[in-house]
Protein backbone atom coordinates (compact mmCIF):
# COMPACT_ATOMS: atom_id res chain seq x y z
CA UNK A 1 0.00 0.00 0.00
CA UNK A 2 1.05 3.25 -0.72
CA UNK A 3 0.10 6.75 0.39
CA UNK A 4 2.39 8.55 -2.04
CA UNK A 5 1.09 10.96 -4.53
CA UNK A 6 1.11 9.30 -8.26
CA UNK A 7 2.49 11.35 -11.20
CA UNK A 8 -1.42 12.89 -11.98
CA UNK A 9 -1.29 14.04 -8.29
CA UNK A 10 2.19 15.45 -8.12
CA UNK A 11 1.01 17.23 -11.11
CA UNK A 12 -1.85 19.21 -9.65
CA UNK A 13 0.28 19.50 -6.52
CA UNK A 14 2.85 21.34 -9.12
CA UNK A 15 0.07 23.67 -11.34
CA UNK A 16 -0.82 24.98 -7.82
CA UNK A 17 2.37 25.21 -6.38
CA UNK A 18 3.81 27.28 -9.22
CA UNK A 19 0.50 29.43 -9.06
CA UNK A 20 1.77 30.49 -5.79
CA UNK A 21 4.82 31.53 -6.74
CA UNK A 22 6.51 28.28 -5.23
CA UNK A 23 9.54 26.46 -7.49
CA UNK A 24 8.94 23.39 -8.48
CA UNK A 25 12.10 20.67 -9.37
CA UNK A 26 11.77 18.64 -12.92
CA UNK A 27 13.93 15.88 -13.53
CA UNK A 28 15.13 13.97 -17.06
CA UNK A 29 17.80 11.30 -18.07
CA UNK A 30 19.36 14.66 -19.30
CA UNK A 31 19.48 16.63 -16.01
CA UNK A 32 17.62 18.59 -13.48
CA UNK A 33 16.16 21.74 -13.55
CA UNK A 34 14.30 24.26 -10.70
CA UNK A 35 11.19 25.65 -12.33
CA UNK A 36 9.58 29.32 -11.44
CA UNK A 37 6.60 30.52 -13.48
CA UNK A 38 7.23 34.00 -14.67
CA UNK A 39 4.08 35.34 -13.74
CA UNK A 40 4.12 34.94 -10.00
CA UNK A 41 7.87 35.34 -9.85
CA UNK A 42 8.50 38.19 -6.89
CA UNK A 43 11.60 39.69 -6.72
CA UNK A 44 13.06 38.08 -3.85
CA UNK A 45 12.76 34.59 -5.54
CA UNK A 46 14.13 36.16 -8.32
CA UNK A 47 17.51 36.98 -6.28
CA UNK A 48 17.62 33.96 -4.45
CA UNK A 49 17.26 31.62 -7.67
CA UNK A 50 20.12 34.44 -9.38
CA UNK A 51 22.06 33.86 -6.17
CA UNK A 52 22.61 30.26 -7.15
CA UNK A 53 24.69 30.86 -9.66
CA UNK A 54 24.45 28.87 -13.27
CA UNK A 55 22.92 29.36 -16.04
CA UNK A 56 18.91 30.13 -15.48
CA UNK A 57 16.93 30.99 -18.91
CA UNK A 58 13.47 31.85 -19.32
CA UNK A 59 11.65 29.21 -21.45
CA UNK A 60 9.19 31.21 -23.95
CA UNK A 61 7.13 29.29 -26.55
CA UNK A 62 8.33 29.98 -30.38
CA UNK A 63 4.99 32.37 -30.72
CA UNK A 64 5.93 34.37 -27.98
CA UNK A 65 9.90 34.56 -29.18
CA UNK A 66 8.71 35.60 -32.85
CA UNK A 67 7.03 38.97 -31.24
CA UNK A 68 10.24 39.40 -29.37
CA UNK A 69 12.57 38.53 -32.03
CA UNK A 70 14.77 36.10 -30.29
CA UNK A 71 15.41 32.64 -31.92
CA UNK A 72 13.24 29.53 -31.21
CA UNK A 73 16.44 27.18 -31.78
CA UNK A 74 14.16 24.27 -29.99
CA UNK A 75 11.71 24.58 -32.27
CA UNK A 76 8.23 24.80 -30.43
CA UNK A 77 10.11 26.89 -27.72
CA UNK A 78 13.26 29.30 -27.19
CA UNK A 79 15.32 29.41 -23.95
CA UNK A 80 16.38 33.09 -23.49
CA UNK A 81 19.53 33.46 -21.82
CA UNK A 82 18.68 35.58 -18.37
CA UNK A 83 21.42 38.12 -17.54
CA UNK A 84 22.84 38.04 -13.98
CA UNK A 85 21.69 40.88 -13.25
CA UNK A 86 17.99 40.76 -14.59
CA UNK A 87 15.41 42.09 -12.76
CA UNK A 88 12.07 41.25 -11.93
CA UNK A 89 10.99 44.14 -14.47
CA UNK A 90 13.17 42.36 -17.67
CA UNK A 91 11.44 39.12 -16.50
CA UNK A 92 8.00 40.30 -16.93
CA UNK A 93 8.99 42.47 -20.06
CA UNK A 94 9.60 38.96 -21.41
CA UNK A 95 6.92 37.17 -20.29
CA UNK A 96 4.34 39.93 -20.49
CA UNK A 97 3.24 41.51 -23.65
CA UNK A 98 1.38 44.38 -21.73
CA UNK A 99 4.05 46.87 -22.36
CA UNK A 100 5.36 45.76 -26.10
CA UNK A 101 4.27 48.94 -27.96
CA UNK A 102 5.64 51.24 -25.10
CA UNK A 103 8.83 49.62 -24.44
CA UNK A 104 9.58 47.77 -28.05
CA UNK A 105 13.56 47.17 -27.22
CA UNK A 106 13.61 44.61 -24.61
CA UNK A 107 16.62 42.72 -25.89
CA UNK A 108 18.95 41.99 -27.51
CA UNK A 109 17.90 38.81 -26.29
CA UNK A 110 20.32 35.99 -26.57
CA UNK A 111 18.22 32.23 -27.35
CA UNK A 112 20.45 29.22 -26.11
CA UNK A 113 21.38 26.62 -28.70
CA UNK A 114 22.10 23.17 -28.53
CA UNK A 115 21.74 21.20 -25.92
CA UNK A 116 18.76 19.47 -24.43
CA UNK A 117 15.01 21.15 -23.72
CA UNK A 118 12.93 18.60 -22.62
CA UNK A 119 13.01 20.27 -18.95
CA UNK A 120 12.18 23.37 -20.71
CA UNK A 121 9.44 22.03 -22.46
CA UNK A 122 8.05 20.35 -19.62
CA UNK A 123 8.21 23.63 -17.73
CA UNK A 124 5.92 25.57 -20.29
CA UNK A 125 3.46 22.31 -20.23
CA UNK A 126 3.05 22.68 -16.77
CA UNK A 127 3.00 26.44 -16.74
CA UNK A 128 0.43 26.61 -19.31
CA UNK A 129 -2.08 23.91 -17.68
CA UNK A 130 -1.52 26.06 -14.58
CA UNK A 131 -3.58 29.17 -16.78
CA UNK A 132 -0.34 31.14 -15.82
CA UNK A 133 1.40 32.85 -18.50
CA UNK A 134 3.98 30.49 -21.08
CA UNK A 135 7.35 31.32 -19.33
CA UNK A 136 9.09 29.78 -17.00
CA UNK A 137 12.13 30.52 -15.24
CA UNK A 138 14.37 27.41 -15.39
CA UNK A 139 17.74 26.99 -13.70
CA UNK A 140 19.59 23.79 -14.24
CA UNK A 141 20.52 21.51 -10.44
CA UNK A 142 23.08 19.32 -9.63
CA UNK A 143 21.82 17.16 -6.68
CA UNK A 144 18.12 17.90 -7.86
CA UNK A 145 16.86 15.19 -5.19
CA UNK A 146 19.15 16.51 -2.52
CA UNK A 147 17.75 20.72 -3.29
CA UNK A 148 13.91 19.31 -3.31
CA UNK A 149 14.23 17.72 -0.07
CA UNK A 150 15.93 20.18 1.72
CA UNK A 151 13.16 22.75 0.15
CA UNK A 152 10.50 20.98 0.50
CA UNK A 153 9.82 21.25 -3.29
CA UNK A 154 7.17 18.98 -5.50
CA UNK A 155 9.37 16.76 -7.72
CA UNK A 156 7.91 15.62 -11.29
CA UNK A 157 10.01 13.36 -13.56
CA UNK A 158 9.55 14.67 -17.18
CA UNK A 159 9.12 11.02 -18.52
CA UNK A 160 6.25 10.28 -16.43
CA UNK A 161 4.31 13.77 -17.28
CA UNK A 162 4.94 14.13 -20.71
CA UNK A 163 2.23 11.78 -22.01
CA UNK A 164 -0.27 13.32 -19.65
CA UNK A 165 0.29 17.11 -21.16
CA UNK A 166 -0.72 15.66 -24.57
CA UNK A 167 -3.58 13.37 -23.37
CA UNK A 168 -6.82 13.91 -21.94
CA UNK A 169 -7.54 13.29 -18.54
CA UNK A 170 -10.78 10.84 -18.30
CA UNK A 171 -14.04 12.31 -16.72
CA UNK A 172 -16.10 10.49 -14.34
CA UNK A 173 -20.04 11.63 -13.73
CA UNK A 174 -20.50 12.87 -9.98
CA UNK A 175 -23.98 13.90 -10.06
CA UNK A 176 -27.34 15.32 -12.34
CA UNK A 177 -30.32 16.98 -11.11
CA UNK A 178 -33.53 18.53 -12.84
CA UNK A 179 -33.26 21.92 -13.77
CA UNK A 180 -36.16 23.52 -15.26
CA UNK A 181 -34.77 26.77 -17.32
CA UNK A 182 -36.10 29.60 -19.09
CA UNK A 183 -35.76 27.66 -22.48
CA UNK A 184 -37.25 24.26 -20.99
CA UNK A 185 -39.09 23.21 -18.07
CA UNK A 186 -37.48 19.72 -18.86
CA UNK A 187 -33.42 20.70 -18.34
CA UNK A 188 -31.09 18.85 -16.46
CA UNK A 189 -27.42 19.48 -15.27
CA UNK A 190 -25.02 17.00 -15.14
CA UNK A 191 -21.80 17.82 -14.12
CA UNK A 192 -18.25 15.66 -14.87
CA UNK A 193 -14.68 15.63 -13.12
CA UNK A 194 -11.81 15.07 -14.77
CA UNK A 195 -9.25 12.58 -13.24
CA UNK A 196 -6.32 15.29 -12.92
CA UNK A 197 -7.84 17.58 -11.13
CA UNK A 198 -8.66 20.27 -13.42
CA UNK A 199 -12.19 21.93 -13.90
CA UNK A 200 -14.83 20.44 -14.00
CA UNK A 201 -17.18 20.27 -17.21
CA UNK A 202 -21.01 20.67 -17.30
CA UNK A 203 -23.79 18.70 -19.83
CA UNK A 204 -27.08 20.81 -20.15
CA UNK A 205 -29.61 17.74 -21.23
CA UNK A 206 -32.74 19.17 -22.23
CA UNK A 207 -35.71 16.76 -22.51
CA UNK A 208 -35.03 13.00 -22.90
CA UNK A 209 -33.27 12.11 -26.18
CA UNK A 210 -33.24 8.63 -27.34
CA UNK A 211 -29.74 7.33 -27.03
CA UNK A 212 -29.78 5.47 -30.20
CA UNK A 213 -30.25 8.94 -32.34
CA UNK A 214 -28.38 12.01 -33.69
CA UNK A 215 -28.85 14.58 -30.81
CA UNK A 216 -29.03 17.95 -31.06
CA UNK A 217 -25.99 19.40 -29.90
CA UNK A 218 -23.80 22.09 -29.03
CA UNK A 219 -20.08 22.15 -27.99
CA UNK A 220 -20.02 25.62 -25.65
CA UNK A 221 -16.94 27.25 -24.15
CA UNK A 222 -17.32 29.10 -21.06
CA UNK A 223 -17.39 32.91 -21.72
CA UNK A 224 -17.42 34.81 -18.49
CA UNK A 225 -17.47 37.83 -20.48
CA UNK A 226 -20.08 36.78 -22.77
CA UNK A 227 -21.95 34.18 -21.34
CA UNK A 228 -22.58 36.26 -17.81
CA UNK A 229 -21.71 40.01 -18.29
CA UNK A 230 -23.32 40.23 -21.53
CA UNK A 231 -20.47 41.38 -23.55
CA UNK A 232 -21.15 43.13 -27.18
CA UNK A 233 -16.73 41.97 -28.26
CA UNK A 234 -18.16 37.97 -28.70
CA UNK A 235 -20.99 36.00 -29.79
CA UNK A 236 -20.87 33.54 -26.95
CA UNK A 237 -23.89 35.07 -24.70
CA UNK A 238 -26.37 34.52 -27.49
CA UNK A 239 -25.16 31.83 -29.08
CA UNK A 240 -25.75 30.04 -25.65
CA UNK A 241 -29.19 31.62 -25.15
CA UNK A 242 -29.75 30.24 -28.60
CA UNK A 243 -28.67 26.96 -28.23
CA UNK A 244 -30.63 26.20 -24.91
CA UNK A 245 -33.79 27.64 -26.83
CA UNK A 246 -33.95 25.57 -30.06
CA UNK A 247 -33.17 22.60 -28.26
CA UNK A 248 -36.07 23.78 -26.26
CA UNK A 249 -38.28 24.07 -28.65
CA UNK A 250 -37.11 21.05 -30.65
CA UNK A 251 -38.01 19.25 -26.87
CA UNK A 252 -34.59 17.42 -26.64
CA UNK A 253 -30.69 18.08 -26.72
CA UNK A 254 -27.79 18.60 -25.10
CA UNK A 255 -25.44 21.74 -24.91
CA UNK A 256 -22.20 20.92 -23.29
CA UNK A 257 -20.92 23.85 -21.40
CA UNK A 258 -17.05 23.21 -21.31
CA UNK A 259 -14.81 25.31 -19.00
CA UNK A 260 -12.40 26.10 -21.49
CA UNK A 261 -12.40 30.09 -20.39
CA UNK A 262 -10.91 31.82 -23.67
CA UNK A 263 -10.35 28.98 -25.82
CA UNK A 264 -8.71 27.03 -22.85
CA UNK A 265 -5.92 30.34 -21.86
CA UNK A 266 -8.31 31.35 -18.99
CA UNK A 267 -9.87 34.52 -17.79
CA UNK A 268 -6.38 36.12 -16.72
CA UNK A 269 -4.99 35.82 -19.99
CA UNK A 270 -8.21 36.10 -22.23
CA UNK A 271 -8.16 40.29 -20.68
CA UNK A 272 -4.62 40.16 -21.01
CA UNK A 273 -5.58 39.51 -24.93
CA UNK A 274 -8.38 41.65 -24.62
CA UNK A 275 -5.75 44.80 -23.03
CA UNK A 276 -3.44 43.83 -26.79
CA UNK A 277 -7.29 44.27 -28.77
CA UNK A 278 -7.69 47.48 -27.64
CA UNK A 279 -3.59 48.19 -28.71
CA UNK A 280 -4.86 47.22 -32.18
CA UNK A 281 -4.45 43.66 -32.40
CA UNK A 282 -6.80 41.05 -33.33
CA UNK A 283 -8.21 38.45 -31.40
CA UNK A 284 -5.33 35.76 -33.28
CA UNK A 285 -2.68 37.82 -33.12
CA UNK A 286 -3.01 38.76 -29.28
CA UNK A 287 -2.93 35.10 -28.83
CA UNK A 288 0.57 34.91 -30.36
CA UNK A 289 1.90 37.91 -29.00
CA UNK A 290 1.28 36.34 -25.41
CA UNK A 291 2.73 32.87 -26.23
CA UNK A 292 -0.52 31.00 -26.68
CA UNK A 293 -1.84 29.23 -30.01
CA UNK A 294 -5.28 30.53 -31.76
CA UNK A 295 -6.71 27.96 -29.68
CA UNK A 296 -5.88 25.84 -26.98
CA UNK A 297 -8.84 24.23 -26.66
CA UNK A 298 -8.81 20.05 -26.36
CA UNK A 299 -12.85 19.44 -28.29
CA UNK A 300 -11.96 15.37 -27.15
CA UNK A 301 -13.63 16.27 -23.72
CA UNK A 302 -17.06 17.08 -25.10
CA UNK A 303 -16.95 13.81 -27.34
CA UNK A 304 -16.06 11.96 -23.95
CA UNK A 305 -18.63 13.20 -22.29
CA UNK A 306 -21.19 12.31 -25.17
CA UNK A 307 -19.98 8.93 -24.95
CA UNK A 308 -20.53 8.54 -21.63
CA UNK A 309 -24.09 9.77 -21.46
CA UNK A 310 -24.98 7.68 -24.04
CA UNK A 311 -24.76 9.35 -27.60
CA UNK A 312 -22.74 7.99 -30.23
CA UNK A 313 -24.31 10.44 -33.34
CA UNK A 314 -25.15 13.79 -32.98
CA UNK A 315 -26.62 17.15 -34.99
CA UNK A 316 -23.61 19.91 -33.94
CA UNK A 317 -24.58 23.61 -34.07
CA UNK A 318 -21.63 24.86 -35.02
CA UNK A 319 -19.62 27.64 -37.17
CA UNK A 320 -16.37 25.65 -36.46
CA UNK A 321 -14.99 22.69 -38.64
CA UNK A 322 -12.51 22.19 -35.71
CA UNK A 323 -15.28 20.88 -33.47
CA UNK A 324 -16.60 18.62 -36.46
CA UNK A 325 -13.25 16.96 -36.98
CA UNK A 326 -12.48 16.46 -33.85
CA UNK A 327 -16.17 14.53 -33.29
CA UNK A 328 -15.44 12.50 -36.23
CA UNK A 329 -12.04 11.10 -34.94
CA UNK A 330 -13.07 10.45 -31.51
CA UNK A 331 -15.87 8.33 -32.97
CA UNK A 332 -19.23 10.59 -32.39
CA UNK A 333 -20.89 10.52 -35.98
CA UNK A 334 -21.51 14.51 -37.06
CA UNK A 335 -25.18 13.31 -39.46
CA UNK A 336 -25.55 17.31 -39.70
CA UNK A 337 -24.20 20.34 -39.04
CA UNK A 338 -26.49 22.62 -37.46
CA UNK A 339 -25.53 26.60 -38.68
CA UNK A 340 -25.71 29.31 -35.37
CA UNK A 341 -25.10 32.52 -35.91
CA UNK A 342 -27.13 35.17 -33.83
CA UNK A 343 -25.59 37.85 -31.93
CA UNK A 344 -23.81 40.00 -34.62
CA UNK A 345 -23.12 43.47 -32.94
CA UNK A 346 -21.09 46.31 -34.01
CA UNK A 347 -18.21 45.40 -31.74
CA UNK A 348 -17.61 42.29 -32.34
CA UNK A 349 -18.29 42.50 -35.92
CA UNK A 350 -14.23 42.31 -36.74
CA UNK A 351 -13.54 39.43 -34.17
CA UNK A 352 -16.48 37.23 -36.23
CA UNK A 353 -14.84 38.31 -39.34
CA UNK A 354 -11.23 37.20 -38.12
CA UNK A 355 -12.85 34.02 -36.97
CA UNK A 356 -13.40 33.29 -40.74
CA UNK A 357 -10.55 34.83 -42.37
CA UNK A 358 -8.14 33.16 -39.92
CA UNK A 359 -9.47 30.47 -37.78
CA UNK A 360 -11.19 28.55 -40.60
CA UNK A 361 -14.55 29.35 -39.54
CA UNK A 362 -17.78 28.96 -41.70
CA UNK A 363 -19.33 32.50 -42.73
N1 LIG B 1 -8.39 34.01 -26.36
C1 LIG B 1 -9.54 34.57 -26.68
N2 LIG B 1 -10.68 33.88 -26.42
C2 LIG B 1 -11.84 34.46 -26.77
C3 LIG B 1 -11.93 35.72 -27.37
N3 LIG B 1 -13.25 36.01 -27.56
C4 LIG B 1 -13.94 34.93 -27.12
N4 LIG B 1 -13.10 34.00 -26.65
C5 LIG B 1 -13.40 32.66 -26.15
O1 LIG B 1 -13.73 31.88 -27.27
C6 LIG B 1 -14.58 30.83 -26.87
C7 LIG B 1 -15.80 30.85 -27.78
O2 LIG B 1 -16.00 29.62 -28.19
P1 LIG B 1 -17.26 29.01 -28.94
O3 LIG B 1 -18.51 29.70 -28.58
O4 LIG B 1 -17.14 27.55 -28.70
O5 LIG B 1 -17.06 29.37 -30.42
P2 LIG B 1 -16.29 28.96 -31.68
O6 LIG B 1 -15.01 28.23 -31.54
O7 LIG B 1 -16.20 30.25 -32.36
O8 LIG B 1 -17.24 27.97 -32.47
P3 LIG B 1 -18.78 28.03 -32.80
O9 LIG B 1 -19.38 29.10 -31.95
O10 LIG B 1 -19.23 26.67 -32.48
O11 LIG B 1 -18.92 28.33 -34.23
C8 LIG B 1 -14.90 31.07 -25.41
O12 LIG B 1 -14.05 30.24 -24.60
C9 LIG B 1 -14.53 32.52 -25.21
O13 LIG B 1 -14.12 32.82 -23.88
C10 LIG B 1 -10.71 36.42 -27.62
O14 LIG B 1 -10.68 37.50 -28.18
N5 LIG B 1 -9.57 35.80 -27.25
ZN1 LIG C 1 -17.33 35.16 -25.68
Amino acid sequence: MSFAPDILERLARARSDLRMGVPIVLTSEAGAALVLAAETLDAQRLADVLALGGESVLAITARRAVTLKARPYDGDLARVIVPPDASLGWVMGVADPADDLQKPMKGPLIAARGGDATLHRAAIGVVKTARLLPAALVLPLADAARFALDHGLTVIPTDLAAPHFAAMSPLHPVVHARLPMEASEAGRVHIFRPEDGSEEHYAIEIGKPPRDKPVLARLHSACFTGDVLGSLKCDCGPQLRGALAQMGTAGAGVLLYLNQEGRGIGLANKMRAYSLQDQGFDTVEANHRLGFEDDERDFRIGADILKTMGFSAVRLLTNNPRKIEMMEKTGIAVTERVPLRIGETAHNRAYLATKVAKSGHLP
